[in-house]
């Protein structure tokens, strides 16, 4: 990356920054009172208040007075200052151009009031990290120093996640997401300690990196690596956008009604054709969003349908208890006059831009560049056997609660997903055909039937209204598949060979085993590929609340009747901060976009890292040195201020 201007500008002396309270040294709390009851260096010049007695009308105090007239606001007029712990060195501090060509910054001991690299005779360059207004939260010490009994000013490590790996190691678990690290993992320490059974991670989880996560995709260029190894696939995110664009459809103007609790209906059919023929009324399907919970479902319509009896409807509550994911899940059944007539509306699971596997795979598309309508390519053998072990997956969970499917054809059943499909029709005919009783055991036989059918018009790419003569499909099939799948298909058709007087899908199951662990073998790749994906988004979550909190800080027009409030104090420094991340230019002054730099930035705000950074104003009249930790800390305290007048809470962040 090109080498930012800011880096190199020289750091000047108008030093307007965010300058330390010092009275809040005396008016807080020490860290170690709070967490040991008791602070080994009160004698010894700790700088902190001692008296806990005290704590809370100080704290009320202070911040009485901060909110009062005498709040002191911080901007780049603000006279220099000298920093609290830099007060023995009895020099007025003032820039040196050698702070530019300083070494890199090496995280010093608490003790250490000066850098060793700056020789005592030099005056200290300003650097907002070294001024601690409490133990650092990220500072493990306190946890080592209260097991092993080491001195907190005498060299103990501040853990920085960024920093190489010969890092101490503590022992008690980390909570990257809680904001007083300190107490945290203190009382976390005293609880795990009460737990003797629980082995705690040997060190902070590294939880700031992207973890490469297999399954490795090898056909990425170079030059899309980035993106590639941040975010969500291209394709798998356009594929998602369509479906919530689809979700999210309405249809402007149209005359479809508002039902009872759904509103907002989409109809779903793409022919308008009346076909009457598996329900024996025709049926419309439709998007629809329920007034009662705002969630998108599937209705289902038969029109004309008169309800004579009111068990008939009851019978779909049966069907609630089919949890299976090769079946569209059902939620409700009513009949409504709000077309004009009488339907039955059936209420399902959406599922976005799905389509039936007549769609799919039978009915002739036009073709891309072309007006023709040309046939669909034949279908292989391995989707077949995907589709066979889903349906039977589906067919063991109906039978297995003593239904049946009833409607298995191919155009009630839908894609959802690439090879994935469910049966979305089921639960129909028992309503519509409640009065004509027929024994489960027999419904349960045809479906195999049904199960054999559909299968031959998928393997003929037949549409089932014209498969009228099942011997010269069974003779066309064999032509293209293996003599299992067409055994198979022939088992299905046929009825049960005595002296057993029923098929059954367990049968089935086990004759189908080592497809059924190919299919598996493939899902289980699917949802490999898929978890590497979401780890992805893992840590891009993580980030866009960082920038959400930091959006809400910066350039904010007013606040406390404060029209400065964002570009003054500590504020200031998250302007600055903004522009280092975001808006870097190059000696030519061209933007310098570099996804890498702002992700790395970002990363390291969330972990607090020890590491130095060196912000510039716009106009180059103010540097200033600070550590990630130090802006993290002036994140999360303007962003506190913000909650405490926000109408909502920011709980979710
Ligand atoms: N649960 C569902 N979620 C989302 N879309 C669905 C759902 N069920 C069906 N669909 C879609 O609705 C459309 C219409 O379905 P339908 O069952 O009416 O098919 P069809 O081909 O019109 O059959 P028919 O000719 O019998 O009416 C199809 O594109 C189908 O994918």
């Amino acid at each position: 990356m090109t080498a930012p201007r800011y880096q190199t500008a020289e750091l000047r002396r108008q030093v307007g920054s965010p300058r330390p309270r010092p009275r809040e040294n005396k008016d807080t709390l020490c860290r170690n009172i709070l967490i040991y009851g008791h602070c080994r260096y009160e004698d010894q010049g700790c700088a902190f208040m001692h008296d806990q007695t005290k704590g809370n009308s100080s704290q009320a105090s202070s911040s009485q007075q901060d909110n009062g007239g005498t709040k002191k606001t911080l901007n780049v007029e603000s006279p220099s200052f000298t920093p609290s712990i830099l007060q023995p060195v009895q020099k007025k501090p003032t820039f040196s151009s050698q702070a530019v060509t300083a070494p890199s910054f090496t995280p010093r001991g608490l003790g250490a009031a000066t850098p060793s690299t700056i020789p005592d005779t030099e005056a200290p360059a300003f650097n907002p990290a070294s001024i601690r207004e409490f133990t650092p939260s990220f500072d493990l010490s306190s946890t080592t120093a209260a097991t092993n009994g080491t001195s907190h000013d005498g060299g103990a490590l501040s853990y920085d996640p960024f920093g190489l790996p010969n890092q101490s190691m503590v022992t008690t678990p980390y909570n990257p997401y809680a904001e007083d690290h300190g107490a945290m993992s203190s009382a976390a320490s005293t609880y795990f300690a009460a737990q003797n059974a629980y082995a705690a991670p040997s060190q902070p989880l590294q939880y700031h990196l992207y973890a490469p996560v297999g399954p490795y995709r090898e056909d990425v260029m170079p030059y899309n690596r980035l993106s590639h190894d941040f975010f969500i696939s291209e394709t798998m995110r356009e594929d998602m956008q369509k479906q919530s664009e689809a979700t999210w459809q309405v249809m402007p103007g149209s005359q479809l009604p508002h039902l009872d609790n759904y509103h907002s209906l989409v109809a779903l059919d793409t022919t308008h054709r009346k076909n009457a023929g598996i329900f024996g009324y025709p049926s419309w399907v439709y998007k629809a969003t329920s007034s009662k919970d705002g969630k998108i479902y599937c209705l289902r319509r038969l029109e004309g349908f008169r309800l004579t009896n009111e068990h008939a409807i009851r019978s779909v509550k049966e069907w609630r208890r089919i949890n299976n994911c090769h079946v569209v899940s059902i939620h409700d059944a009513f009949t409504t006059r709000a077309f004009g007539d009488s339907s039955l509306i059936i209420v399902q699971d959406y599922h976005p831009l799905s389509k039936t596997l007549a769609e799919t795979h039978l009915v002739p598309s036009v073709a891309h560049g072309s007006n023709r309508l040309q046939p669909k390519p034949p279908i292989t053998e391995a989707v077949l056997w995907g589709y066979i072990t889903q349906i039977a997956s589906a067919l063991k969970a109906i039978h297995g609660n003593n239904l049946s499917a009833r409607c298995l054809d191919v155009s009630k059943i839908i894609l959802t997903d690439k090879n994935r499909i469910r049966l979305t029709a089921c639960s129909i005919i028992d309503v519509t055909q409640y009065d004509v009783k027929r024994p489960m055991q027999e419904l349960q036989q045809e479906d195999f039937l049904h199960f054999g059918r559909t299968l031959l018009c998928l393997a003929t790419n037949t549409l089932p209204m014209q498969m009228t003569n099942m011997n010269a499909a069974m003779e066309q099939m064999s032509r293209s598949y293996s003599t299992e799948m067409k055994d198979t298909i022939a088992w299905l058709l046929t009825p049960a060979q005595p002296p057993a007087q029923q098929k059954t899908i367990d049968e089935f199951i086990q004759g189908i085993a080592t497809h059924i662990t190919t299919t598996m073998d493939q899902q289980g790749h699917y949802h490999d590929a898929i978890r590497s994906e979401l780890f992805r988004e893992l840590e891009n979550s993580r980030l866009l609340r960082l920038m959400m909190k930091l959006g809400t800080i910066n350039e904010r027009p007013e606040y406390d009747n404060d029209r400065a409030w964002s570009e003054i104090g500590e504020r200031y420094m998250l302007k600055l901060f903004r522009d280092y991340v975001f808006h870097q230019v190059d000696n030519n002054g061209n933007p310098v976009i570099d996804p890498g730099h702002m992700i790395r930035c970002l990363n390291k705000l969330d972990a607090g890292s020890e590491e130095n950074i060196c912000l510039t104003s716009r106009d180059e009249q103010t540097s200033i040195i600070v550590s990630y930790k130090e802006v993290k800390k002036q994140v999360l305290s303007a962003f506190g201020d913000l909650l405490k007048g926000s109408s909502k809470t920011g709980r979710s962040f």
